[in-house]
């Protein structure tokens, strides 16, 4: 096998659905299906936060979605949780600054999906020079959803990265509306990066169908 091509991953990047079962009102199956039949290309399973599932439960639903995106064609990443990510042999994982080094995660996941959040130029070129896939970049906007989210940073992360030349695929992370995506699409990103948005929507595919329309402008 070999590390996927950059304009395969652009395109998968565009509307990449996040989700654990502390983001969802509804069953989290019911809420991925939902948001695949509106169009979601990508979707990361990211089990965090006080009343977070752990062990053999934490697997168990990992596994139950693996196998729903598996039915639809959508690569499945595991956020931060590598142990998970190799015994389910995911599609990839992501990782946080926090996390284990990137070129140790590498290492452990072969020529697996990688994607590495960074916020400023320096994170970036050591994040790719270890071999990171792809970035997250953010907060963009404001968010509830991530209780230590670094500063709201809008925008101008993503401008800065292109206008350096730094061509590697990323999205935008935090906040992301059907109102704001286009925005982060103009500013450089390759996709958004959504939780609440979809996972919290009254239709959850029409939420994720109206940002689909925004990110194939
Ligand atoms: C995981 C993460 N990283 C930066 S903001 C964030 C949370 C994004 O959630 P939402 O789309 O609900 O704002
Ligand atoms: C923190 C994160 C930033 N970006 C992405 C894509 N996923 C994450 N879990």
């Amino acid at each position: 096998m070999t590390r996927i091509d950059s304009d395969s991953l652009r395109d998968i990047l565009k509307l990449y659905f996040i989700m654990g079962s502390t983001n969802c009102y509804k069953s989290p199956a019911s809420v991925l299906k939902d948001a695949i039949a509106g169009g979601i290309t990508l979707f990361q399973f990211r089990e965090k936060g006080i009343d977070a599932l752990t062990g053999d439960a934490k697997f168990a639903l990992a596994e139950e979605l693996q196998t729903i995106c598996k039915e639809h064609g959508i690569p499945f990443i595991v956020n931060d949780d590598i142990d998970l990510a190799i015994s389910l042999e995911a599609d990839g994982v992501h990782i946080g600054q926090e996390d284990a080094p990137v070129d140790e995660v590498r290492k452990r996941i072969g020529d697996k999906i990688l994607g590495v959040s960074v916020h400023t130029m320096e994170e970036a070129l050591t994040a790719m020079e270890a071999g990171a896939d792809y970035f997250g970049v953010g907060p963009i906007f404001p968010t509830k959803t991530k209780e230590d989210a670094k500063p709201v940073q809008g925008v101008q992360h993503i401008q800065h990265f292109r206008e350096k030349g730094i061509t590697i695929p990323m999205v935008g992370i935090g906040g992301i509306t059907m109102e704001n995506a286009l925005k982060v699409m103009k500013a450089g990103a390759d996709g958004v990066s959504v939780i609440t948005a979809i996972s919290k929507a009254t239709d959850i595919t029409k939420a994720a169908q109206r940002l689909r329309e925004q990110v194939e402008y």
